[in-house]
């Protein structure tokens, strides 16, 4: 069974972001992602996670101005030094958490552009080695333009090409379900292509971004596929409660059970 990681971003919204980490843990889960924790201490993040018995799977670099309409920073050729420091800042929040992997954001530029496209593979590049040194995997996430106009990984092929060429063993794919179905489709073919590259998966439902099984997706059948690929790695849920957190989590009942604490390497 997958090892299911709640996303405090968009799960248990009802309550304060560090109050999600406890409704998360009541609710069964024993991983959290999120997308950045910067406003918060890192230290506040441990407490939560310690307290509350979980492992943190996954959250992002940081991004730039998000309020801005930023998406990352690895794209935009004259944002370098900017990148550098933030991945800095990234891992003070690696350190205190112990997640195991973090996820660098492209940003808004034109896929074809030869100078956004040197400035990626340069950043990717140097971010996979600097997380080297820490112990940690990089991934890299194609995102589909409807929820990210612009968006300069917009392509799963284009992402495992990079990372088949940079040869990087800590340099992984996030592979998105959501993203891949609605980005090309045929999405049991491209993780069995893709698994041995794999370091993250997320899960909601096409087209709404809601519970699994309430979409276009058999998405049982992808956890199972997971499964049967020997995935281990954790699945984000992803979504955003299409009604209450609490009360959209019938689907994870057949799962919860089998949710089990993650080994010491990735507790915090
Ligand atoms: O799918 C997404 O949107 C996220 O995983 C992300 O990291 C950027 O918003
Ligand atoms: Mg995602």
């Amino acid at each position: 069974m997958p090892r299911f990681a709640a996303n405090l971003t968009l799960m248990f919204t009802e309550r304060p972001f560090l109050e999600r980490f406890e409704a998360a843990a009541e609710a069964g889960f024993t991983a959290v992602e999120f997308l950045f924790p910067y406003e918060h201490p890192p230290g506040a993040i441990a407490e939560r996670l310690r307290t509350f018995g979980l492992t943190q799977a996954l959250f992002n670099l940081p991004p730039g101005d998000w309020a801005a309409g930023e998406r990352g920073l690895a794209a935009l050729p004259d944002r370098f030094e900017e990148l550098r420091a933030g991945v800095e800042t990234g891992l003070r929040y690696a350190k205190a958490t112990g997640v195991a992997r973090l996820h660098l954001m492209a940003g808004v530029a034109p896929a074809d552009d030869s100078q956004a496209q040197a400035a990626y593979r340069r950043a990717v590049a140097w971010t996979a080695e600097r997380l080297a040194r820490e112990a940690l995997d990089l991934v890299l996430e194609p995102i589909n333009a409807r929820n990210m106009p612009g968006y300069f990984l917009n392509d799963f092929d284009v992402a495992a090409r990079l990372i088949r060429d940079l040869g990087l063993p800590n340099l992984k794919l996030q592979f998105d379900l959501y993203h891949c179905q609605i980005l090309h489709g045929d999405v049991t073919m491209r993780l069995r292509a893709l698994m041995p590259m794999v370091g993250h998966v997320q899960t909601a439902s096409v087209p709404g971004r809601h519970e699994p099984g309430t979409g276009e997706m058999n998405d049982a059948r992808l956890f199972a596929e997971l499964d049967s690929l020997g995935y281990d790695g954790f699945v984000g849920c992803e979504y955003n409660p299409a009604g209450g957190t609490r009360e959209g989590l019938g689907w994870f009942e057949a799962y919860r059970a089998s949710q089990i604490r993650q080994p010491p390497s990735e507790a915090p």
